[in-house]
């Protein structure tokens, strides 16, 4: 995944600098590695930055947290202008579920519960007991959460999980589909974000035929969705940008490609704030 990105603003940094990066990330997932001892994450990546004006090497970053949190970030600004942009407010009262508790599923699960006022929780995960694990930490933050009184549940089944949620993050490796239309209610918004045999594995055909389809990415998108046959509503930065208008329809699926401008843009932070600190 490359990245070239010119004439942009780190404003936490310096608000008059104009930055210009150079970025590739490697990415590996080797679903095995949790069976280790001890495990190691599944997702693995690097991130290599290059001098914009001589592309010389110039600094080589460990990028599995940034990917994880980077992926969480996206699904929550297309959560925020696909979702809570069309609902109202003053009523919101939203239930989130997690399908799939690993590493993507945590941070999306803090990162929701953070931002937005999430009453209740529903948690679902293939082996019982990780969902179980994760119940307990996020009981433990509840304390740091928009909605002190967040109700967390674990469930058996992925029907019951979406059953009654508003907001689904689906983050499995899983290679066929988990989540059916008839399982959802109406007005209803999924972040599909785990990558299985596809992009699009996890979510079955009649979720998508009857949704609202967002990407971060055209680019991405016409590369990697090529076997995704239903219509692309548009980018995620367009509704953003009001190039496309907020979605009125009740069931927007955010398909979560991960970009490597994302990649490249915090693996220059981190340097940018590294360099300033050793002065
Ligand atoms: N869209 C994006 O930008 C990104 C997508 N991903 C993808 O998200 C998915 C999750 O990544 P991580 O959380 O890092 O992995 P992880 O291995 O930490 O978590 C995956 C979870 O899903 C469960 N799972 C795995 N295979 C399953 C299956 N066949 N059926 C049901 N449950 C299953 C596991 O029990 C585990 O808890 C992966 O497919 C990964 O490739 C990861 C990073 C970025
Ligand atoms: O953008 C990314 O890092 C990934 N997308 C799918 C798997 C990892």
């Amino acid at each position: 995944m490359l990245a070239v990105l010119n004439n942009y603003k780190l404003s936490s940094i310096d608000e008059h600098k104009t930055f210009h990066t150079i970025g590739q990330k490697l990415v590996t997932y080797f679903q095995d590695n949790v069976n280790l001892q001890p495990p190691v994450p599944t997702t693995l990546a690097t991130i290599c930055l290059f001098d914009n004006v001589t592309g010389k090497l110039r600094s080589i970053i460990e990028g599995t947290e940034i990917t994880s949190w980077r992926t969480a970030a996206s699904s929550l600004v297309a959560t925020k202008y696909l979702y809570f942009n069309r609902i109202d407010k003053t009523t919101a009262d939203s239930v989130l579920a997690i399908i799939g508790c690993g590493v993507q599923g945590r941070i999306h699960a803090i990162g929701m519960c953070s931002t937005f006022n999430i009453s209740t929780i529903n948690l679902w995960n293939r082996t019982n007991s990780k969902a179980e694990s994760l119940a307990v930490e996020l009981e433990n933050m509840k304390a740091t959460f928009q909605n002190k009184n967040l109700k967390i549940y674990v469930h058996n089944s992925v029907g019951e999980c979406v059953a009654e949620s508003d907001i689904i993050v689906t983050a499995t490796g899983n290679r066929t589909p988990l989540l059916f239309g008839h399982m959802l209610k109406t007005n209803v918004h999924i972040n599909a974000v785990g990558y299985g045999q596809t992009h699009h594995s996890e979510v079955d055909g009649g979720v998508y035929e009857n949704g609202k389809i967002y990407v971060d990415s055209w680019t991405g998108a016409e590369a990697e969705l090529k076997t995704l046959n239903y219509p692309i509503e548009g980018e995620v930065g367009e509704v953003i940008n009001g190039v496309k208008e907020t979605p009125t329809q009740a069931l927007t699926i955010f398909q979560s490609l991960g970009m490597a401008v994302e990649d490249a843009v915090v693996g220059q932070l981190i340097v940018e704030l590294y360099e300033k600190n050793k002065k």
